[in-house]
């Protein structure tokens, strides 16, 4: 069952979601010592980051940064996901001497962009060696990891990560990490954390904002629409949230909460 949270404004987003990534990161670094998170692209690093990054109280040295998708572009391109995540937490937290290890941060191997199976096939070994989890030389993962928290964003379609609508990758089960070369939102060339994963996580919150989304979003949290990869979400022994402001959630007949509670 999903925690729906609607509120005001975009800025009330922000920080209701600064305060969940705090809970969240609060309650696995006393249970585990760190936390593993991955962030989306899109609108979503400078949704969930903007309150965030000046909160106190975060351990930052104890996150472990992932993404839940990536395009392959060079790092500092205007369409990378890692740019975005590194403009509006990296660096920030860096200048205030509050930065997250590089060590901890696991972007897509910048040399390997133009080559997305094997960009994907990196990151995934990369992963494992961060999370623990087996696999063979097949490239498959073994038991999906479960991160911490999975940040996810939705596109008009239903989409998240970079799991489309009637795309064969929906159905991938043995990769943790997966390329794309025909992705229909631009760039073409991506990598993506497949379902396994993100069905593993402990946490996954959608963040989603604008009038734009309003019907999308009734027919993934409403309807539960499977023709949706978003609605397919459900973590299996995790938390799912969604935190949209009011002209996201007009049209949502399920029950939401005006304020934020883990
Ligand atoms: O790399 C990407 O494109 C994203 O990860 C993608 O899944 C994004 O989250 C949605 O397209 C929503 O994007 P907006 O929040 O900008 O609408």
């Amino acid at each position: 069952m999903a925690k729906v949270f609607a509120l005001e404004s975009g800025e009330d987003v922000s920080r209701a979601v600064g305060e969940f990534l705090a809970q969240a990161s609060a309650e696995a670094i006393a249970r585990a010592g760190r936390f593993t998170v991955a962030f989306s692209g899109g609108s979503l690093p400078a949704v969930a980051c903007r309150a965030l990054r000046t909160m106190d109280g975060v351990d930052f040295s104890r996150w472990h940064v992932f993404w839940a998708d990536e395009r392959c572009v060079p790092l500092d391109d205007a369409e990378s996901n890692f740019r975005l995540v590194r403009e509006e937490l990296l660096a920030p937290l860096a200048a205030a001497g509050r930065a997250i290890p590089d060590a901890q941060v696991v972007r897509i191997a910048a040399a390997l962009v133009a080559d997305p199976a094997a960009a994907a096939a990196d990151y995934q070994r990369r992963m494992q060696q961060a999370l623990g989890g087996g696999g063979g030389d097949s490239g498959e993962g073994g038991s999906a990891p479960a991160l911490d928290c999975v940040l996810l964003g939705i596109g008009p379609d239903g989409h998240t990560c970079s799991l489309f609508p009637g795309h064969p990758l929906l159905d991938e089960r043995a990769l943790w990490v997966a390329p794309i070369e025909d992705s229909p939102k631009p760039p073409p060339r991506r990598i993506t954390l497949t379902m396994p994963v993100v069905n593993a996580a402990r946490r996954v919150a959608f963040v989603a904002t604008g009038a734009g989304k309003r019907d999308t979003l009734r027919r993934i949290i409403d309807l539960r629409d499977p023709a949706l990869p978003a609605a397919r979400v459900a973590p299996a022994d995790g938390c799912l949230y969604w935190f949209v402001d009011r002209p996201a959630a007009q049209d949502l007949a399920t029950p939401t909460a005006s304020s934020f509670s883990l």
